[in-house]
């Protein structure tokens, strides 16, 4: 997910060294706002389940790792259904955007928004805001029901559409005063919850009775605290087929080798996992993880040593793996996408090159990258 968001988080401190990095909210700058029961109070489903509600103090700790003597540190808001909520139902104009990079699960994702609003709380006027964050001002909107949304988790990408770019703070706040919206889902990874932090900021400064939701997208799972973000297992479902089809390459002939490039600009969870659960993967080069090609140590003596060993191997790469021995050998472009985003060198064709160079001993290589 990378760095995190523009405004100042909001500090709670507590006894004992508890700190509370809490999340801005509506009643910060509304006073007085009322609140309602939850509709799930009247929904036997859920309200015969004992502490089924969050309760509003409850916090979850930054580390569980703790000592006898130490503060108890930084702790986050508890998400869940609280008993007492900020909007009747009828009242709500609920909006769904998803903006970035795509990842699996997104139409899981809007279709549960969905229908958990209508059949959960009741809230009948929601719409799709389409092709990402320009879509508030530049593109028409869609009317999203439990009926349209029943079949669209069985389809790739986000039925809503996605974009880079294109974040104006002021229009897209004066297109949600001007359609009546007073909670926005925002669904994409940092670059997108940095956009949905200004568009509270405004927002706020407007002192609009507007709820701003983001719900982070990372298929990377690069998110600390939660167990697991959405989409990620699918990666690494995928990537092992990836690796299973480099393996077979590599071992149907003498010294073959087959490099499998995969998702993790800064992180390598998806390359870890992958390698871990196939077991076919001799090495595994992730960003977080230097490493040197040449002399003791290096990926070329290690290749080596495996090809004798083993007569094949397979290396697994994470995209932002060794970008910087990348740079050193290629004119570094520097260039960005739409949303600033580095643009990076593809390593894995970078690195068949140089071992089809440096090592005599392989005789194929096969590259694929997902
Ligand atoms: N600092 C920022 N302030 C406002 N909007 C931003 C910022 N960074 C990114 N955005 C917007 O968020 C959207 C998604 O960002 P992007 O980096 O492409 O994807 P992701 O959310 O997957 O990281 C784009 O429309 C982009 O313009
Ligand atoms: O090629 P693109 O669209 O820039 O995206 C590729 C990069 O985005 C990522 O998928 C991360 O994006 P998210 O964490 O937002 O899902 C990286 O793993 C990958 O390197």
């Amino acid at each position: 997910m990378g760095s995190s968001p523009n405004s100042k988080p909001k500090i709670i401190r507590g006894t004992a060294g508890y700190v509370l990095e809490d999340v801005p909210h509506m009643a910060d700058y509304i006073p007085d706002i009322p609140t309602y029961s939850n509709p799930l109070q009247n929904n036997p489903a859920y309200s015969v389940v004992k502490q089924y509600f969050v309760h509003v103090d409850d916090s979850v700790p930054q580390k569980i790792i703790a000592n006898k003597d130490s503060p108890r540190g930084v702790h986050f808001r508890r998400a869940g259904p609280r008993q007492r909520v900020y909007f009747e139902s009828d009242d709500v104009q609920a909006a769904i955007v998803t903006c970035g990079g795509l990842c699996p699960g997104l139409n899981t994702v809007i279709r549960e928004l969905v229908c958990a609003l209508y059949h959960m709380y009741g809230v009948k006027k929601i719409l799709g805001i389409n092709g990402g964050y320009k879509g508030f001002y530049a593109h028409n909107t869609i009317t999203l029901t439990p009926k349209s949304v029943n079949d669209i988790h069985k389809r790739g990408g986000t039925i809503l559409g996605s974009s880079r770019g294109g974040h104006d703070t002021t229009k897209i706040v004066d297109s949600i005063q001007d359609r009546g919206i007073n909670q926005v889902f925002i669904i994409g990874g940092d670059g997108t919850q940095r956009g949905a932090d200004r568009i509270f900021e405004e927002i706020r400064r407007r002192r609009l009775k507007v709820a701003v939701v983001g719900i982070p997208k990372t298929i990377d799972n690069d998110i600390p605290v939660i167990d697991k973000s959405f989409g990620f297992d699918t990666a690494v479902e995928e990537a092992q087929r990836a690796i299973n089809a480099a393996h077979v390459e590599a071992e149907s002939g003498e010294n073959g080798i087959g490099v499998v490039k995969l998702m993790g600009r800064y992180s390598g969870f998806i390359a870890m996992y992958a390698t871990l659960a196939s077991r076919d993967v001799d090495c595994c080069l992730i960003p977080e993880s230097p490493f040197h090609l040449e002399g003791p140590g290096g990926l070329f003596e290690f290749t080596e040593k495996r090809l004798k060993e083993n007569g094949h191997m397979v290396i697994v790469i994470a995209e932002g793996a060794g970008q910087e021995l990348v740079s050193e050998s290629i004119q570094s472009l520097n260039k960005q996408d739409a949303s600033g985003n580095k643009l990076l060198q593809d390593v894995g064709l970078w690195i068949s090159q140089k071992i089809k160079i440096e090592v005599r001993l392989v005789s194929f290589l096969t590259t694929m990258s997902i």
